[in-house]
């Protein structure tokens, strides 16, 4: 479109300069301020456009919010207050919109009001040129007919650059989402793994958020044997849950390194390495979708066993409860599993971690109590979980910690103490402390390190 506007443009201004160069000028002087005006209403509409941009994905960021915790809303009463925010929202987005809205009704009328002032001014000009004697009429009629053939072109180059602010916030938040793009990168040669025993060491390992001090994980060794069950424990922030991000890397250590059967895990494809690193979060996802595409989440439905699926949830204790679904495996799990109890639900994730089959596995033990018949399925899907891999458990209740073969304490991302539930108490440091404040408040049996 540029390319025949630019060259209508420069025709229509040739033909103007041949006929009158005192008109011309006059003309000329105008086309600076219409541009100048152009520029600033483009400017203006390019912000309208960010603030709607930003209300939509706060009111969408809102409603994905408060839809998925309607439950919650509802058991505290909150819907007033929930409306009341939503109003709010709401009513930014539609100021937000009206705004960009009436600015673009605007924009055509200012250039309106530019064209009448440029006729008027040649109105003028041409008039005392006429009288001049340098000008007649028929050549002022076909002046101003080059001159509407010029505005064409320029209206349409305007209306092309309050296009271009218009959609210029839509590229710049998609710039903003590229730029959050994960830092972790995969090693050109990167390895994959065959078959991994599961050592894991944690050599001198500094880690920050932010990349420098202060350290969430300073100076860390730690050496796991294959098959070996280690429990992390200790006081909340401690660093437990980064640890093993870094396991999986989600992130990369500032210094140091960390091994997987004596591989940096810097050198292992990731897919190679997120496939030998399971994990089981403490919060457990499942998506909309079937109970067969949640367990064999990841795979692609032509790759999918479904033998193997039934398998995994038979061990995961939950092939029975399947099995009643309206459909078995084939039952859509609505709004992200809402409809199954949180027993049900752990044990679903469980099956997902047994049907992957990792080497390592992350264990991020619930800290929900459930009911006695419902914590012993869970139980027994986890000791099939844990079963013949090197574990790592973020463990919350003292049955898991006494059963680990090591305990690892983290205290201010520092490895504290290290050793058996029987050996550390007899220490007499933080863990032993933290035993005793446990027991002494009665939450023993059930949350002793959280
Ligand atoms: N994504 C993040 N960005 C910045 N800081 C973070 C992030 N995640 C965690 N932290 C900080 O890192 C520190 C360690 O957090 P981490 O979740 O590893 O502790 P934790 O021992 O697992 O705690 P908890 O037992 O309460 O789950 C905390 O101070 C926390 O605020």
């Amino acid at each position: 479109m540029l390319v025949p506007c630019a060259f209508q443009l420069a025709a229509m201004a040739g033909r103007m300069l041949l006929l009158s160069p005192i008109l011309s000028v006059a003309t000329i002087l105008v086309l600076p301020f219409m541009s100048f005006t152009i520029a600033i209403l483009g400017e203006k509409l390019r912000r309208l456009s960010r603030k709607g941009q930003d209300s939509v994905a706060n009111l969408s960021a809102y409603l994905n919010e408060v839809l998925l915790s309607i439950f919650v809303v509802k058991a505290y009463v909150a819907e007033g207050y929930e409306q009341m925010r939503f109003k709010k929202l709401a009513f930014v987005d539609y100021r937000a919109h009206l705004l960009k809205k009436k600015m673009k009704a605007f924009i055509p009328e200012v250039i309106t009001a530019v064209y009448a002032a440029t006729a008027v001014v040649l109105f003028g000009v041409g008039t005392w040129v006429i009288s001049k004697g340098g000008f007649n009429a028929s050549g002022m009629i076909s002046f101003v007919t080059s001159l509407v053939f010029l505005i064409e072109p320029i209206q349409a180059i305007g209306k092309a650059y309050n296009d271009l602010k218009q959609g210029e916030p839509a590229i710049e938040r998609l710039f903003e989402l590229t730029a959050n793009y994960s830092k972790i990168v995969e090693k050109a040669g990167a390895i994959t793994l065959a078959k991994v025993s599961g050592d894991v060491k944690f050599s001198n390992v500094f880690f920050a958020y932010g990349d420098c001090p202060p350290w969430v994980l300073s100076n860390l060794h730690l050496d796991v044997r294959a098959g070996e069950t280690v429990a992390l424990v200790g006081p909340s922030g401690g660093g437990k849950t980064t640890l093993a991000k870094l396991l999986l890397r989600l992130y990369d250590p500032v210094h140091g390194q960390i091994y997987i059967d004596g591989h940096d895990i810097r050198e292992i494809g990731l897919k190679s390495l997120r496939r030998e690193v399971g994990i089981v979060p403490q919060d457990i996802v499942l998506f909309t979708g079937t109970v067969l595409e949640n367990i064999a989440y990841g795979v692609l439905p032509d790759q999918m066993d479904f033998k193997a699926v039934e398998q995994a949830a038979g061990l995961a204790n939950a092939d029975e409860f399947i099995r009643k679904l309206p459909s078995g495996y084939h039952s859509n799990l609505g709004g992200r599993g809402s409809n199954l109890s949180g027993g049900q639900r752990q044990r679903l994730a469980i099956a997902r971690a047994i049907y992957q089959n990792p080497s390592i596995l992350i264990l991020d033990e619930a800290t929900s109590a459930l009911d006695n018949n419902s914590e012993k399925l869970v139980r027994e899907a986890l000791d099939q979980l844990m079963r013949n891999r090197t574990v790592f458990v973020i463990a919350h209740r003292l049955e898991t910690v006494q059963r680990a073969d090591r305990i690892f304490v983290i205290n201010g991302g520092r490895l504290v103490e290290e050793g058996t539930h029987s050996s550390l108490l007899a220490e007499g440091g933080l863990y032993s402390s933290l035993y005793t404040y446990k027991a002494e408040i009665g939450g023993l049996s059930s949350h002793p390190f959280i």
